[in-house]
C-alpha cells in the first residue's frame, strides 16, 4: 500500500500527466477544428467537397492511430516537415479524431427538426444566421454526451504517443516498472491517475449538460439557465409571475369583444373596397412537379391587398405547395409569381437568385408564414421566438424587438407565457406564438398552411379567433389553406378550390360554399359536412 501511495504521488509520473494532457488537448482541439471543416464539406451542396471529406474519413477512420503517429513523426520529415514528438503525436491524434467529431457534428446538425429550418427560412434568415441562431445551439446540446465520450477516448488514445517516445504517463509507468519490477503498484497507481482524469472529463460533461438543460425548474437552477444567450428571459416579469398562476384568456376575450362575423352588407362593402385595391400576390400559369408527379398544373391566382382567400381542396391537391412557392420555400418549374409587384426568385436579368439573396428578398418583400406544425424554435422562449428574428433579420435593437414581441404576445393573449419554452405550451398556445412571430415584421401578406390541423378540437377555436381578428379587424392580406369550412365561410372573402394542382372553382366564399357549381367542389363539401374530420376526404 505504501508503495502504491509512493508511486501515486511520484513527481516523475505526475509530470507524465502533463504530457498526456498536452497530447490530448492538441488532439481534441485540432480534431474539433478539422472536424468542423470536414462536417461543413460533407454538408455542402458541392459534391466534390463532400467526396473529399468522405475519402478522408475512410482513410483516417480505417487505419490504426499508432501507424498515424509513426507516420507523423517518421514520414513527414521526408517531405521536409520535422515536428517535435509531442506535436507529431497531437497532430496524428487530431487527424484521427476529426472524422469521428465530424460525424458527431453532422448528426447534430441533421438532427435539428427540418420544420424549424423552414420556419427560419420563411422568416428571411440567411443560411449563416440559421446556422448560428437555430441549428448550432440545438446541435451543440445534443452533441455534448458524444463529445464527452470522444474526449475520454482521446485521453486514453494519447497513451499511444509513447510509440514516438513522448514521455507521457503510460511510457513513464512502463519505464519505471521495467527498472523496479514493481509492476502491480506502478500500473495500479497509473491506472488510478487515468481514472481521475477521465472522471474529471465526465464531471465537466455532466456540468455542461446541466448548464445547457433548458428544462430545469427549481428556482436556483433556473437562475443560471436564464443567462444562456438563447434563453434570455425577462427576469423582472418572471419574478412577478413566479408565484402567480395566470390562466389563458378566453379566446373570445382576446380583444374584449365577442367573436367577429361580418353581416351580408359589410361583406358587400368589403368586396367593393378590395376590388379597388392593388394586387398583393399574383401567380400566373404556375407549374411544379415532384419527379413525374405534377403538383401544380398551370395554376393562376390573384389576391388583392386586404383580401382573405381560403384554399380548399382534397389532400394532395397542391395547397401547401402553392403557399410554399409564394414564399419561395420551393422552386417552381414554370410560370411567374409576383408579391407586391415584385417577381420572386430572379434578379432584373432573369437570373436565379442565390439562397442568401432569396432570404434577403423574403425579408424585404414581407411574406409571413404560419405552419401546420407550428415550427417554433425549440430552444427559445416564446418571447425570443418573436424577438430573435427581428434582431437577426431586420436589425432591430434588443429593446425595440422585445417591446414588439411583448406587444404581439399580448395581442394573441400570451404575455403571461412569454418566458415559456415551446414544449411547455399547449398546441394552441404554440400556434398563437407562431402567429405572433409571423406578424412581428409587419408582413404585407400572411400565409397560413392548415393552421389548426395539428390541434386537438378544443384548441382549434383559440387559434381561429386570433386569425379571424387579423382578417376582420386588421385587414391583413391572408391566404389560408384550411379544412375548416365554417371558418372559411365566416372569414374568407374568396374561396379557391384546388384539385389536381389547379383552381377548378373560385368565387365569393359564401357563394362557393353554399352553392358550388363544380361537382368536385360539391362532393368535397358534402363529405366535409358528413364528417367534420379532414381525414374523411383523404
Ligand atoms: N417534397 C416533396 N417531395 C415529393 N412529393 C411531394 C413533396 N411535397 C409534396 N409532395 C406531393 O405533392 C402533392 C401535393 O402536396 P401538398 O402538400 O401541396 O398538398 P395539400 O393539398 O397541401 O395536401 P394536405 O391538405 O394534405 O396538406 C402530394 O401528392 C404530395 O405527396
Amino acid at each position: 500500500m505504501s508503495l502504491f501511495l509512493h508511486y501515486l504521488s511520484m513527481p516523475y509520473l505526475l509530470e507524465g500527466i502533463e504530457l498526456t494532457l498536452e497530447v490530448t488537448a492538441l488532439g481534441l482541439g485540432g480534431g474539433l477544428i478539422l472536424g468542423l471543416i470536414l462536417a461543413g464539406m460533407q454538408l455542402s451542396r458541392f459534391w466534390l467537397l463532400a467526396a473529399i471529406a468522405r475519402a478522408y474519413t475512410v482513410i483516417f477512420r480505417g487505419t490504426p492511430l499508432i501507424l498515424q503517429m509513426v507516420f507523423a513523426y517518421d514520414a513527414l520529415p521526408h517531405i521536409g516537415i520535422k515536428l517535435p514528438a509531442v506535436l507529431a503525436a497531437g497532430l496524428a491524434l487530431a487527424c484521427n479524431e476529426a472524422p469521428f467529431i465530424a460525424e458527431m457534428l453532422r448528426a447534430g446538425v441533421l438532427g435539428v427538426d427540418r420544420g424549424q429550418l423552414t420556419a427560419g427560412q420563411a422568416l428571411g434568415m440567411t443560411p449563416s444566421v440559421l446556422m448560428r441562431r437555430v441549428i448550432a445551439p440545438q446541435a451543440i446540446r445534443t452533441m455534448i454526451p458524444a463529445f464527452g465520450n470522444e474526449a475520454v477516448s482521446a485521453l486514453k488514445n494519447s497513451s499511444l504517443a509513447s510509440v514516438v517516445a513522448v514521455q507521457e504517463l503510460t511510457l513513464r509507468s512502463t519505464q519505471l516498472a521495467s527498472s523496479t519490477f514493481d509492476f502491480f503498484s506502478i500500473f495500479f497507481a497509473s491506472g488510478l491517475l487515468y481514472l481521475v482524469l477521465t472522471a474529471t472529463i465526465s464531471v465537466i460533461q455532466l456540468f455542461v449538460e446541466w448548464l445547457l438543460d433548458l428544462d430545469r425548474t427549481t428556482r436556483r437552477e433556473r437562475k443560471l439557465a436564464d443567462y444562456l444567450p438563447w434563453r434570455r428571459v425577462d427576469l423582472a416579469t418572471k419574478l412577478e409571475l413566479a408565484d402567480a398562476t395566470v390562466a389563458d384568456p378566453d379566446p373570445a376575450e382576446l380583444a374584449d369583444t365577442p367573436p367577429l362575423a361580418l353581416t351580408r352588407e359589410e361583406r358587400a362593402r368589403r368586396a367593393t373596397t378590395i376590388a379597388r385595391n392593388n394586387i398583393a400576390v399574383e401567380a400566373k400559369d404556375l407549374t411544379k412537379s415532384y419527379g413525374p408527379q405534377k403538383v401544380l398544373d398551370g395554376l393562376d391566382l390573384t389576391v388583392r391587398v386586404g383580401e382573405v382567400v381560403a384554399l380548399l381542396g382534397p389532400s394532395g391537391s397542391g395547397k401547401s405547395t402553392l403557399l410554399r412557392c409564394i414564399n419561395h420555400l420551393e422552386n417552381w418549374d414554370a410560370g411567374t409569381l409576383r408579391v407586391g409587384g415584385r417577381r420572386l426568385g430572379f434578379d432584373e436579368n432573369g437570373k436565379r437568385l442565390s439562397p442568401r439573396a432569396i432570404a434577403n428578398e423574403r425579408a424585404s418583400v414581407g411574406v409571413g408564414m404560419v405552419f401546420q406544425q407550428f415550427n417554433l424554435f425549440a430552444h427559445l422562449s416564446a418571447k425570443e421566438n418573436v424577438a430573435g428574428p427581428l434582431r437577426w433579420v431586420h436589425g432591430m435593437t434588443r429593446i425595440d424587438a422585445d417591446r414588439r414581441a411583448t406587444e404581439l404576445l399580448d395581442r394573441v393573449g400570451l404575455s403571461h407565457r412569454a418566458d415559456a419554452l415551446p414544449r411547455h405550451l399547449s398546441g394552441g398556445q404554440q400556434q398563437r406564438v407562431a402567429i405572433a412571430r409571423a406578424l412581428a415584421p409587419n408582413p404585407s401578406v400572411l400565409l397560413l398552411d392548415e393552421p389548426t390541423s395539428a390541434l386537438d378540437p378544443e384548441l382549434v377555436n383559440e387559434v381561429l379567433e386570433v386569425i379571424r381578428r387579423l382578417a376582420i379587424d386588421d385587414g391583413l392580406t391572408m391566404i389560408i389553406s384550411t379544412h375548416q369550412i365554417r371558418f372559411a365561410d365566416e372569414v374568407a372573402d374568396r374561396v379557391a378550390f384546388l384539385s389536381g394542382g389547379a383552381i377548378i372553382e373560385e368565387g365569393p366564399a359564401h357563394e362557393v360554399l353554399t352553392n358550388p357549381r363544380n361537382p368536385l367542389t360539391a362532393r368535397f363539401l358534402s363529405v366535409m359536412e358528413a364528417d367534420k374530420t379532414p381525414e374523411a376526404v383523404r
